[in-house]
């Protein structure tokens, strides 16, 4: 029947794997600097109806092995142990030794968070090394300060390092694009030393901001050398400076690298109203970066999520990520559902620039992209 073919129409078409399961939300709501975001993201994809155009699919349960595929076997052990909260005095030592001190406080079940998140990137990544769809999405992903040994920035595992590694399997050459306010500092230590995967990295970079790395000079170690860009921002840059700078570094990219398949940190702490007050972007100018390499290039494309701390905003740019990758407009009112509170006082999806100096003079912008330009004919 028509009604039966436009079904299958609407799902094959979209070719859009979305991974998702109820205990992987209740551990990432435990989550001390997102409590129930993950929640809050996951209800309004339903609430819009955008469940229903993606292949949604279970976690894996990692194991220990999948884990130390990137990180040390004692970390692992570590987080293992803490799983049970347990505050005595012996394991406080051996937190401090694995960064899991101030930043990163051991949560209730921490192992189990970690082998969960870090098993829905794999299963994301799978799906595209297995060819099941061209886009995979893990909102509860994007943990991208975690290093081998040390969780860092409240990141307890690297799972754009393991997503990345699975995606190795397959595509020769991965690009990774990090769009979180902060640098993406664990992921380019991972590939800094490899021309197999470009790090690119967007952010704000000022003295005392953390981790304070990512300058534009940070352009990769030995082999890697020039595989890894840094594109370092000031505070005040709204959408349309910031698609322009996006766009002059991603086609660039596209033409000396070309790469085989993406993937796509998309933290929206750089939103305007972000309780880290530094960028002054809205959802709609992170939507018109992702469609710009995610529908014009038609690569296999990884997108996981970051930070993002006005938990309602947050939810309502992964929501409006989401409705591009799947080509569909959202209405602009918040539809009815168990969060509807949370998006007052407006209810409305998108979010307004806030009136804040910008920092970024075009002279600065510039300076930037021409230091990156520089470094990119290296690899051309
Ligand atoms: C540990 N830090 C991080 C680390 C990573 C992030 C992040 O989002 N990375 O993507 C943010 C803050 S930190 O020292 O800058 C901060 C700790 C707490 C911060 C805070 C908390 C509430 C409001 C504003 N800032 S910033
Ligand atoms: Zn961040």
């Amino acid at each position: 029947s028509t009604t039966g073919d436009k079904i299958n129409q609407v799902s094959s078409s979209s070719g859009v794997v979305y991974v998702h399961s109820e205990q992987l939300i209740r551990l990432c709501d435990t989550l001390l600097k997102v409590p129930k975001r993950a929640g809050m993201v996951h209800s309004l994809l339903e609430a819009y109806g955008l469940l229903q155009n993606m292949t949604v699919l279970p976690p894996h349960r990692t194991t220990k092995e999948d884990l130390t595929v990137f990180h040390s076997q004692d970390f692992v052990d570590c987080l293992e142990r803490l799983n049970q909260e347990d505050d005595s005095e012996k394991n406080e030592e051996l937190k401090q030794q694995f960064g899991l001190g101030y930043d990163c406080p051991t949560i209730p079940h921490v192992f189990d968070f970690v082998c969960l998140a870090a098993g829905a990137t794999l299963r994301a990544a799978q799906a595209l090394v297995n060819g099941e769809s061209r886009v995979a999405i893990n909102w509860c992903g994007g943990w991208h300060h975690a290093k081998r040994d040390e969780a860092s920035g409240f990141c307890y595992v690297n799972d754009v390092v393991l997503g990345i590694l699975k995606l190795r399997e397959k595509f020769d050459r991965v690009l990774y694009l990090d769009l979180d306010l902060h640098h993406g500092d664990g992921v380019e230590d991972a590939f800094c030393y490899t021309p197999k995967v470009l790090t690119c990295s967007f952010h704000k970079y000022c003295p005392g901001f953390f981790p304070g790395t990512g300058s534009v000079d940070d352009v990769g170690i030995g082999k890697g050398k020039f595989y890894s860009v840094n594109v370092p921002l000031k505070d005040g840059i709204q959408d349309n400076q910031y698609f322009s700078v996006f766009c002059r570094v991603v086609d660039q990219l596209k033409q000396c690298y070309n790469p085989s398949a993406i993937v796509v940190q998309c933290g929206a702490d750089t939103l305007a109203d972000d309780p880290m007050q530094s960028f002054n972007m809205t959802p709609t100018g992170l939507a018109r970066c992702l469609h710009h390499v995610v529908s014009a290039w038609q690569l296999p494309t990884l997108l996981l999520g970051g930070g993002g701390y006005r938990l309602a905003n947050t939810a309502r740019c992964w929501a409006n990520l989401t409705a591009t990758v799947l080509g569909c407009r959202l209405p602009a009112e918040i539809p009815e559902h168990e969060h509807f509170l949370e998006y007052g006082p407006d209810y409305q999806l998108d979010v307004s620039p806030t009136h804040r100096p910008n920092l970024n003079t075009d002279e600065y912008i510039e300076k930037t992209i021409a230091a990156i330009t520089e470094n990119l004919e290296k690899i051309s």
